[in-house]
């Protein structure tokens, strides 16, 4: 681990972007649509630049909730994917209206993990996104949620959408993965707990010393918490891929990370490091 404010080497094309719930709605419960703009209006500029840009969007069951006016998570699994259901049509629902105000096409895949565990169905939805891609359409990713179970002998949740996007960066063969959550990087303590929690600017290997210091979920609506975002890191550094983990309040910071200014924390592995100090690259 290390700290510093040097300008970032980020030389990305393809880019998966994914956004917590907890960005997208409020503590209250009620419809982020500042950042749901935002974000919109960002990555269709992304797109006009030339860039494939793939988004995975957590907000199903918060947007339900939100529907149905509820405060509190149900805890029965059916009464959760029933409220992914509504969330989810309403969510694709803003993201549509949000994108074409900026002239930017959009197309809806749900994902269970099953889809990527057979080899038929693998290249399948890896043809769509490149289908996808090749229009300059926009892929939103969620999980689907309303029929993904998770039972001893039918396993075919992801669980959470930090792993999913991770898993969507690596099969795409993404160049980067940017993580926008409801904190500005990953602390050296869990920030809620620790006031005086630093923030890491950059990450060049995951060990068992990194997870330690990760904590749960910040917020009523979030899921994984930290843990889940060092998981999504250390399966793209394995790869020798970057992911970017910053706050998703003001999605105009992708620009920034873009441009290699040191906002968030940036995860660059070891090995590409070594390789582009040899200047390969
Ligand atoms: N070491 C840490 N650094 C940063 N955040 C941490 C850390 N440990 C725990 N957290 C918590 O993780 C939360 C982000 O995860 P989560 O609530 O699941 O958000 P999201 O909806 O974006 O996935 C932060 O709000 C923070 O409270
Ligand atoms: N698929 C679920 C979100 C799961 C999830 O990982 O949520 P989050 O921690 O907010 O990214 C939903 O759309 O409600």
């Amino acid at each position: 681990m290390q700290v510093g404010n040097a300008k970032r080497q980020i030389n990305a094309n393809r880019i998966v972007v994914k956004i917590g719930t907890s960005s997208l709605i409020y503590p209250d419960g009620k419809l982020n649509l500042k950042t749901i703009d935002q974000l919109a209006f960002v990555l269709s500029a992304l797109c006009n630049q030339g860039k494939q840009v793939i988004l995975v969007s957590s907000g199903a069951i918060g947007v339900g909730l939100n529907q149905l006016n509820l405060t509190e998570r149900p805890t029965s699994i059916s009464a959760q994917q029933a409220l992914a259901s509504i969330g989810q049509s309403k969510l694709i629902m803003i993201f549509n209206q949000r994108f074409e105000h900026y002239g930017q096409q959009i197309g809806q895949l749900l994902l269970t993990h099953d889809v990527f565990d057979y080899p038929k169905s693998r290249q399948n939805v890896l043809n769509t996104f490149e289908k996808l891609l090749q229009r300059n359409v926009i892929p939103i990713v969620n999980e689907n949620d309303s029929v993904a179970v998770d039972e001893l002998d039918h396993k075919t949740r992801f669980g959470d959408n930090d792993q999913l996007s991770a898993i969507v960066a690596s099969r795409t063969n993404a160049d980067l993965l940017i993580m926008l959550s409801d904190i500005d990087g990953f602390y050296n303590m869990n920030p809620l707990k620790s006031p005086d929690a630093a923030l890491i600017s950059e990450v060049d290997q995951i060990t068992p010393a990194t997870f330690e210091v990760a904590g749960g979920k910040g917020s009523e609506y979030g899921t994984g918490g930290m843990f889940t975002k060092l998981k999504a890191a250390e399966r793209l550094m394995n790869e020798n891929r970057q992911m970017v983990l910053a706050n998703g309040r003001e999605p105009k910071i992708i620009f920034d990370i873009l441009a290699g200014i040191p906002v968030g924390t940036w995860f660059n592995p070891l090995q590409r490091k070594e390789f582009s100090s040899h200047g390969s690259k």
